[in-house]
């Protein structure tokens, strides 16, 4: 059974990651069997499993449940290599370069680079409001024109884009200039590398490949501070190109002043070129991901039909990062097309129950309140209190309207928050403000604002 659903799923890998990705991650891995749910892997090193697990589990899930397997997890362990291979320590940090990895490297050797998504491309990519600015700053350094800014350092919270938007500077610049040297890695493959260079005592090749490069990419950048040795090479590898005016490109989850255990010297180079940030989505951002999402799966399941009010409940609902959202709308293509059904609502809402339960965000009215008087240049007890100075009483009312829409708490409950008011104050407050949002476009601004600020 495992055998022939195995060679089923891995075909249908291979069209949906690619065929470097194919070569360097699933082939080498081997379906053991199930267990309750859990399909069971084999991988021949720590490495593999875990770069799988962290890149390429929900298309295997994926694929396997569309070849008929019922699983919902992956367990994916290290099994013991072909007899005969060289052994290799399980906590090895030091992988053998995935040979798909290598990008472009025309002056003789393989860059040890990451492999590269071939669904990470600016096609694929979706522009809004939160990440315009830094789609544009990728999008110069793609063109590969004269550098402007060195480097670029993107940062972002969890599922933002960030890789997609370095992969896709990657595709463009190959596709550009086939000759570029372009190498894209990790921040954590820089340090395995780095190791694997000090243990076999090539620090000297490892030195000169680094150094050799046309574009250098470092994502998760973070992942090196508190490693010293690591970012002692890495702030040396930093200047070389930076001084042969080569350009580099790097991520973070958050700014470089911001990362903790980072060396000062090395926070300060990497504000010295453009910093941008990829804010958190917002509703318009989500629904144009989601849209152009329909139809990466349609590609991949089938024509679904899927109900016009779905997507926007989904872009309103599931606010958290883009890969919860991606991960919420392929179980629904799974589920329709195993089902034959039509993605409705209650569908939605049933199946991913888990999903939206996890994403709701618990706002309490005492953060509504701290924040409508932060942005109103209130006291937060002039807000609570007595006083009824319109300048205080209308930031008042916003806050109760926003307590009212974005909590659970009934009317009497947000009175008692709000200095003990009557619920029929409470009741005013919102009502007012409903009101006047539709005439008052600063407002309007203030609430959307406000809104935006509790969520995130
Ligand atoms: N604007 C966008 N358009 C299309 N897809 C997007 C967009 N933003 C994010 N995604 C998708 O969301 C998923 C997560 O994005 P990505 O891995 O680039 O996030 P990240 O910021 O690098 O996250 P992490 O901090 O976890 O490394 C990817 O599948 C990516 O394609």
């Amino acid at each position: 059974m495992t055998n022939g659903v195995w060679g089923d799923v891995r075909k249908k890998l291979r069209d949906v990651v690619g065929e470097s990705n194919f070569i360097t991650w699933i082939a080498p891995l081997e379906l053991t069997g199930f267990r309750g749910g859990v399909a069971q892997l084999a991988a021949p090193t720590n490495f593999i499993a875990n770069w799988v697990n962290r890149n390429f589990a929900d298309q295997i899930l994926r694929a396997l449940n569309a070849a008929g397997a019922e699983v919902h997890r992956l367990d994916l362990a290290v099994q013991v290599r072909v007899p005969g291979t060289r052994p290799e320590a399980e906590d090895s940090p030091a992988p053998a370069a995935p040979r798909a990895a290598a990008v472009a490297a025309p002056q003789g050797e393989e860059l040890p680079g990451a492999p590269l998504d071939a669904r990470y491309t600016f096609d694929n990519f979706v522009v809004g409001k939160p990440n315009a600015l830094a789609h544009a700053a990728a999008r110069r350094v793609a063109e590969g024109a004269a550098v402007t800014f060195n480097p670029l350092f993107l940062y972002g919270g969890v599922g933002l884009g960030k890789t997609h938007l370095m992969h896709a500077i990657a595709w463009e610049l190959q596709a550009r200039n086939p000759e570029a040297r372009v190498l894209y890695l990790s921040a954590e493959q820089f340090m395995y590398r780095f190791v694997q260079a000090l243990r076999e005592k090539q620090i000297m090749d490892f030195k000169s490949l680094f150094r050799s490069v046309d574009i250098l990419m470092v994502d998760d950048v973070q992942f090196i501070a508190g490693k010293d040795s690591t970012q002692e090479e890495f702030f040396h590898t930093f200047n070389a190109l930076i001084d042969q005016n080569k350009q580099i490109v790097i991520s973070a989850d958050r700014a470089p002043g911001e990362i903790k255990d980072l060396e000062e010297r090395i926070k300060s180079r990497l504000q010295s070129g453009l910093v941008v940030d990829l804010h958190p989505t917002d509703y318009e951002l989500r629904l144009g991901i989601l849209q152009q999402k329909v139809d990466q799966n349609r590609a991949n399941y089938g024509n679904v039909s899927i109900a016009p009010d779905v997507l926007e409940f989904l872009a309103h609902r599931i606010t958290t990062n883009v890969r919860v959202l991606e991960g919420a709308l392929t179980r629904l293509f799974a589920l329709a097309s195993l089902l034959g059904r039509e993605i409705t609502l209650d569908m939605t809402q049933d199946t991913l129950a888990d999903i939206l339960r996890s994403s709701e965000r618990k706002v309490t009215v005492e953060e509504i309140q701290r924040k409508v008087a932060e942005h109103y240049n209130v006291r937060l007890s002039d807000l609570i209190g007595p006083k009824r100075l319109r300048t205080i009483a209308r930031p008042r009312q916003v806050a109760m309207y926003l307590a009212k829409h974005m909590t659970t708490r009934s009317l009497p409950e947000i009175g008692r928050r709000f200095g003990g008011r009557d619920h029929t104050t409470i009741l005013h407050g919102v009502r007012k403000v409903e009101e006047l949002r539709a005439q008052d476009s600063q407002l309007s601004e203030d609430l959307d604002l406000l809104r935006r600020l509790l969520e995130s």
